[in-house]
């Protein structure tokens, strides 16, 4: 039986790739590397919790408190790695920290003088931050840039975020106030992967105000405590991040029945029966360019333990407990009517 997942538990970290690199936890060995790319006032000065001079020990308990706090959960200060003939070398690091209270992760970012100009800041911010919405338990990031730093602030706009406003914060490089430019992200802000619709089938009509209906089929899987089942939308996916219902799009010829019988096969691993299928309600949601038709469905009894096939996380929720849970805007009806029924 799957436990039950804690949307705000921490999640494993693997370094995550881009075309140019790696952004991996640092290392003892990172410390004199990074050193001699963060002393340096043009680096250091746009910094707000970064001294000048920075003292070479620093570097070595920095490095060692990043390793800690990625273990607890509460901060991930990356190394930005790149590859120069067959070699790693340091190009600056990459953090979010963690405010579980108000559901949000502040990013931050420098990269050395040597390797300005080269796009290095938004490919390494850009992906933390899909990483963030997709696997933390957070509504959005936010992020500052001093106001004399127009290059960080355009790196914000270029990989998601909204400006909000104007703040006062302690640079300590600066030994005192500066003001910056305050920064917001959610998921709906992430650029660059609109919702795609399904290719269409030969013969789907567009829906009167010109968008597709997509099928879509779902169930509320129930375990014998009345809990149901949710399963978050892998990284890569749109909505990456938020809880759905287990279920997947109704192929050309299929009954939604069997896309679902087929969706639990390939997404859970278990089987089961179409009269174990008992329809409940609907969903009927206009996205950006598709509308969304989706019958849920409840089912109490199936076969084989519940296993994510594809590194989904998977939670067993109490009804109570479902609006913890961020969901697609299709499903919050749903979810209204679900928790009156069960
Ligand atoms: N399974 C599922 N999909 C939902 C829910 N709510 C909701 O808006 N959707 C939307 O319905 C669509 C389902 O597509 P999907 O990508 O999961 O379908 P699939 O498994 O066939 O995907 P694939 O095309 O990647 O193979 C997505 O646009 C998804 O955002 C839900 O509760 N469960």
């Amino acid at each position: 039986m799957t436990e039950l997942h804690d949307p705000t538990a921490p999640p494993p970290f693997a370094p995550l790739r881009t075309d140019r690199l790696t952004l991996r936890p640092l290392r003892a060995e990172d410390a004199a590397d990074l050193h001699r790319l963060v002393n340096d006032w043009e680096v250091a000065k746009m910094l707000a919790r970064v001294p000048f001079p920075y003292p070479r020990e620093l570097a070595d308990e920095w490095i060692a408190s990043t390793r800690a706090l990625i273990a607890e959960g509460r901060a991930w200060h990356l190394a930005i790695v790149g590859r120069e003939q067959e070699k790693e070398v340091l190009l600056g690091c990459v953090g979010l920290t963690l405010q579980a209270e108000r559901r949000q992760a502040e990013l931050g970012y420098w990269v050395g003088r040597k390797s300005w100009g080269q796009g290095i800041g938004p490919e390494a911010a850009g992906r933390l931050a899909r990483w963030a919405l997709a696997n933390l338990g957070i509504e959005k990031l936010v992020a500052s840039a001093l106001l004399e730093n127009p290059r960080s602030q355009a790196l914000l706009r270029r990989i998601g975020f909204r400006q909000l406003g104007e703040a006062a914060q302690d640079f300590l490089s600066r030994g005192g106030a500066m003001p910056v430019l305050t920064f917001e992200m959610t998921r709906a802000d992430l650029p660059a992967e609109p919702m795609p619709a399904p290719p269409p089938p030969a013969a789907a009509e567009p829906a009167a105000e010109g968008k597709r209906i997509v099928l879509v089929s779902a169930v509320a899987l129930i375990d014998p405590d009345g809990r149901v089942l949710l399963a978050r939308r892998p990284e890569g996916k749109p909505l990456a991040g938020l809880w759905e219902f287990p279920g997947g799009k109704v192929h050309p010829g299929e009954t939604p029945e069997a896309a679902l019988i087929r969706e639990l096969k390939e997404e859970l691993a278990i089987d089961v029966a179409e009269s174990c299928l008992a329809p409940f309600a609907f969903a009927s949601h206009g996205y950006a360019n598709f509308h969304l038709l989706m019958p849920l469905y409840l089912c109490r009894r199936w076969e084989g333990a519940v296993t994510p096939q594809e590194g989904q996380a998977l939670a067993w929720v109490r009804p109570q407990k479902l609006a913890d849970y961020p969901m697609p805007p299709a499903d919050k009806p749903l979810v209204a009517l679900l928790r009156d029924f069960l």
